[in-house]
């Protein structure tokens, strides 16, 4: 390996290598055990590790104290493993977890060519088979992490494309050889070779920082959505209805066609836990929103206020039509039981029905919706009650 690279200290590049590798996957191991963990940083923290034990081989390797026809096929083939893993991890950080068995299929197929090209030929062969499969799968990596591209952070983009031309230089090395081995003018094979031994070193940083960074702007985002989101309905929370709402609280003091909200409470849902269980409940109350959902129109929305509370703004909706909405959002739930694991479980719901008045605030259109809601528990449950007015036959 030392004659690859005469005008930059090749062993250390590896030492370099190896040292960085194992001081990662010491740090993702701990990362990992701490309370925070994130998706396929498990399977991350294992190809360091794996890529950790490849470059300290490598290592021992070219300072002769493990035999070279051990230190290099065993070294590139744990290499080859640990690069299969980490771009397996980057499919499935890019929500493609199917996509990871293929990667680590290719992995062992990578392991098989790189033995039969060092079987050929120890020196020229071999390098251009190592250059050619890192670089592919780092390539791989590159473009997991770019996948979803219009959605992807600035700092995902920008580690897509590093990724990507690192990965490039370390291909071209092998591309090089095998097609210019003489160089192209001023850049000779050895420049190229330092140049792609730059990159691992380069794509090791990056990928070190940048899966931390990744990582921690994805627990960000996740508990920033928590914030205003319910995870268990995937509805708006409280205070992410109460966001919703303000702009029509304003607008109700202008002329114009009125905003209607309804507030429903699910009837008797503790019985419900009690019998079948609370995960059954969880599940009751997610496919509850969805049969809601499916009642409103685009434009219309869903929140869940607390425990078994629910609120639906609707815009541009007189009280007699947000009446009816409400009527029948009661039929869907009354006549669409809920499958759960164990039964078909019956539900009704209770509904209170106003629209935005212009002196209204948050505290008091809820208190309103609210007060008629609970006149139509008293009222026998399973029915719409407008404010203001009497108990909505049904
Ligand atoms: N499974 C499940 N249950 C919940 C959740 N949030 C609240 N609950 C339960 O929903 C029930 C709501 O009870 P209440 O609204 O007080 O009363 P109810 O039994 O629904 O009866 P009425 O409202 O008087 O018709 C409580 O037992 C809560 O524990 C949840 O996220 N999942």
């Amino acid at each position: 390996m030392s004659n690859d690279m005469p005008m930059l200290d090749a062993s250390t590049m590896v030492l370099v290598l190896a040292l960085g590798n194992l001081t990662l996957c010491a740090l993702l191991t701990f990362f990992n055990h701490g309370p925070v963990r994130a998706p396929a940083m498990t399977f991350w923290s294992l190809s360091k590790q794996i890529q950790g034990g490849a470059w300290l081989l490598l290592a021992l390797g070219d300072s002769g104290v493990v035999p070279a026809p051990i230190s290099i096929p065993g070294g590139y083939a744990l290499l080859f493993a640990g690069v299969a893993i980490e771009s397996g991890a980057s499919w499935e950080a890019a929500r493609r977890p199917a996509w990871r068995t293929p990667t680590l299929i290719l992995g062992g197929v990578a392991v098989l060519v790189f033995f039969l090209c060092y079987l050929i030929d120890e020196e020229g062969l071999r390098s251009v088979a190592a250059s050619l499969l890192l670089g592919a799968f780092y390539l791989s990596g590159s473009v997991a992490l770019g996948w979803r591209w219009r959605d992807a952070s600035l700092l995902q983009r920008f580690l897509s494309l590093a990724t990507g031309a690192l990965a490039l230089v370390v291909a071209a090395r092998g591309l090089s050889v095998l097609l210019l081995p003489r160089g192209w003018g001023w850049l000779s094979n050895d420049l190229l070779s330092q140049f792609s031994s730059g990159a691992l070193y380069l794509l090791l940083l990056g990928n070190a920082f940048g899966v931390l960074l990744l990582t921690r702007e994805r627990l960000q985002d996740t508990l920033e959505r928590l914030e205003t989101i319910d995870p268990l309905t995937d509805a708006p929370n409280r205070r992410g209805f109460f966001q919703l709402l303000a702009p029509w609280l304003a607008l109700a003091r202008r002329p114009g066609l009125p905003t209607g909200l309804i507030v429903f409470d699910l009837d008797g849902f503790k019985r419900i836990n009690d019998s079948y269980g609370h995960p059954a409940g969880d599940v009751v109350l997610h496919q509850m929103v969805a049969l809601c959902r499916r009642q409103l129109r685009d434009s219309d929305q869903l929140g869940r206020v607390v425990g078994v509370e629910f609120a639906v703004l609707l815009p541009r909706t007189s009280l007699d039509e947000a009446v009816m909405v409400a009527e029948r959002i009661r039929a869907a739930i009354d006549t669409t039981p809920v499958k759960s694991e164990r039964a078909m479980i019956k539900l009704t719901a209770s509904f209170g029905v106003t629209t935005i008045r212009p002196e209204d605030s948050t505290t008091s259109l809820f208190q309103r919706a609210d007060e008629a809601m609970q006149r139509a528990k008293q009222a026998g449950r399973n029915r719409v009650t407008p404010a203001s007015e009497a108990v909505a036959d049904i």
